[in-house]
């Protein structure tokens, strides 16, 4: 396996798991932010939630950008619903999948922390709409509860073994 996906909805740490987790395995990092259309990123700044329309050649895009790497790619984004993450699959198969979740207040208060971010807080409601829980042996679920340093030590783990596999 070639590709992990590092998941979840906005302020779950999916930008600093997966940049560590990239890292740690001398993998490319993929960051989804970095695929949208200026108008995508207008939309959220101003509050509006992204639909499927706007998704599918966002979700397109990233993993044609990842597809187009050697080697290990580890990708942070949000991939909410089961039918984003079978797109990102027509690329990127088999595809690991690290699912970060956390309470709404906790996460609300991180990206309320969070400095010079397009995302509002008040897109966490539709984020949480949107959220199809992700199942499956290729799923490692992680409570963002935890400390930084211990979220990053078991995502490395989980991967280290999905990337081992053919
Ligand atoms: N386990 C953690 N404990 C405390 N703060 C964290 C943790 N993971 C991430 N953060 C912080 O929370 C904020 C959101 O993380 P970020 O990686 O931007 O999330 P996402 O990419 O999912 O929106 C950042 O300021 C980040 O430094
Ligand atoms: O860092 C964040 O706050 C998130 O990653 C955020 O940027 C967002 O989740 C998507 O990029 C928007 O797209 P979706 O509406 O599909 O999550």
């Amino acid at each position: 396996m070639q590709h992990l996906l590092v998941m979840g909805v906005c302020g779950t740490g999916k930008s600093t798991v997966a940049k560590a987790v990239s890292d740690s395995l001398g993998a490319t990092f993929i960051e989804a932010d970095d695929h949208h259309s200026p108008e995508a990123k207008a939309r959220m700044t101003s509050g509006l939630p992204l639909t499927d329309a706007h998704r599918w050649g966002w979700l397109d895009r990233i993993a044609g950008a990842a597809d187009a790497r050697p080697g290990r790619v580890v990708i942070a984004c949000s991939a909410l619903k089961e039918a984003y993450r079978e797109r990102l699959r027509v690329t990127l198969n088999p595809m690991g999948i690290i699912h970060l979740y956390g309470d709404k207040t906790l996460l609300a208060a991180r990206m309320a922390a969070r400095r010079d971010h397009f995302m509002p807080v008040s897109l966490l409601e539709s984020q949480f709409a949107d959220l199809e829980t992700p199942t499956g042996p290729e799923v490692l679920a992680l409570d963002v509860a935890l400390s930084r340093s211990d979220v990053i030590a078991r995502a490395c783990d989980f991967s280290r073994t999905m990337l081992d596999r053919a």
